[in-house]
């Protein structure tokens, strides 16, 4: 009799195991179809929404860009009238407000599903556990939290935008195993391998915009694209206060991805009326910092920015808030030189004790060079 007992507690166990893997693979489903906006979405969220019925994929969809239906709705037209009675999958919370759309908790009732499986609670105020609430007040199943980690780490610049009101500034730079950015005579090319720079440009994809001093536009004359045809390219985004800047640079060039440079009033007007002439946009932003730029850039609607900056404008970024998350590659090779510009300049601090500890880091090997991922403690 214990025996029988303990075959069949065996086989609840498998099934409820089998169930939670099926939920966890149509919840990855769901983040692979969000991830085919990445960068697209601003100021809304990445999100995919699958529909299963007798254990088969019946709809799917996902959020292109905002101002367009949600990707329940997608997936909904995608089912048609399949729809009733089958589970919703979906990365983020079913919306329950009139927005720039309707409520997809409405949508998702008419259409007569009887459970929903949803990622994470939207942190939208607007939202907030009300698409859940609404859903089960008409007697739908909801069950909150598959795969939650890999939800919000894909929607982390949704997530802090709406939380803080300023988009998630992520600090992204190459150095060699001494520390360096750049030789003592300014060359910072080929620093890391071919994989590494993939990376980065896998990394652009998905930032509303990317951020250089002038010091980087004069010294590198960067691109700042994602260098894959047909993907997002970030807004690239110059400061500098005089515009002391090379008419050469290849920023101006606003074929691939548009550029805008913020700069102060008073600035050089002769090179500010060469940049309009060429299509860049000049916007002046007195007195002209890091935060200064940031909260322009939510104005605009985005969720995450890249800096790409040298070492000063770096330690300025983190000093005033602007950077919440850091992506160092170190790249095996020894350059030298007192002199050689390091990629955080001074942050005043004395003792050791004072350091920015990162949190939640990560270190992967990426080719030869190693990626350290971490978030800084909040410091505004
Ligand atoms: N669950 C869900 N699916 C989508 O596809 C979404 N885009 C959202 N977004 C939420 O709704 C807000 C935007 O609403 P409008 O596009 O203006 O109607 C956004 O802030 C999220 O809270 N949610
Ligand atoms: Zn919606």
């Amino acid at each position: 009799m214990g025996k029988d007992n303990d075959e069949k507690q065996q086989l609840i166990n498998k099934s409820l195991n089998d169930f939670d893997n099926f939920d966890r693979k149509m919840m990855q489903r769901c983040l692979e179809l969000a991830r085919h906006a990445l960068g697209c979405t601003s100021p809304n969220p990445m999100v995919g929404a699958v529909i299963v019925k007798n254990g088969e994929i019946i709809g799917e969809g996902f959020h292109p860009k905002a101002g367009e239906p949600h990707a329940e709705v997608f997936a909904l037209r995608d089912a048609g009238e399949n729809a009733r009675g089958a589970t919703v999958y979906v990365n983020l919370e079913p919306c329950n407000h009139y927005g720039r759309t309707p409520p997809c908790s409405e949508a998702l009732i008419a259409a007569g599903v009887s459970k929903v499986v949803v990622g994470m609670v939207d942190p939208n105020p607007l939202v907030a556990a009300g698409g859940i609430a609404r859903l089960r007040s008409a007697g739908i199943e909801v069950v909150v939290g598959v795969e939650e980690e890999a939800c919000q780490k894909l929607n982390e610049g949704f997530i802090h935008r709406i939380r803080y009101k300023k988009p998630l500034g992520i600090l992204k730079y190459a150095m060699t195993l001494d520390g360096k950015i750049a030789t003592s005579k300014g060359h910072s090319n080929w620093i890391t391998n071919t994989a590494a720079r993939k990376r980065v440009h896998k990394l652009r994809v998905g930032c509303d915009a990317v951020i250089v001093g002038g010091n980087t536009v004069r010294q590198d004359n960067p691109y700042l694209t994602s260098h894959q045809a047909q993907v997002h390219n970030p807004l690239r985004v110059v400061m500098s206060r005089n515009l002391n800047l090379p008419s050469s640079a290849n920023l101006w060039d606003i074929r691939e991805a548009p550029t805008l440079v913020l700069t102060e009033v008073g600035a050089n007007s002769e090179f500010k009326e060469f940049l309009q002439n060429k299509g860049v946009e000049v916007v002046e932003l007195t007195p002209l910092t890091p935060s200064v730029a940031m909260a322009f850039l939510y104005e605009r609607g985005f969720c995450s920015v890249l800096w790409e900056c040298g070492g000063i404008l770096a330690a300025n970024a983190i000093t005033q808030g602007a950077v919440q998350k850091v992506l160092a590659f170190i790249a095996p090779k020894i350059i030298g030189g007192s002199d050689a510009p390091t990629p955080v300049g001074e942050l005043g601090f004395a003792a050791m004790t004072e350091a920015l500890q990162l949190e939640r880091v990560t270190v992967k090997l990426v080719d030869s060079d190693l990626l350290i991922e971490g978030y800084l403690p909040q410091l505004t």
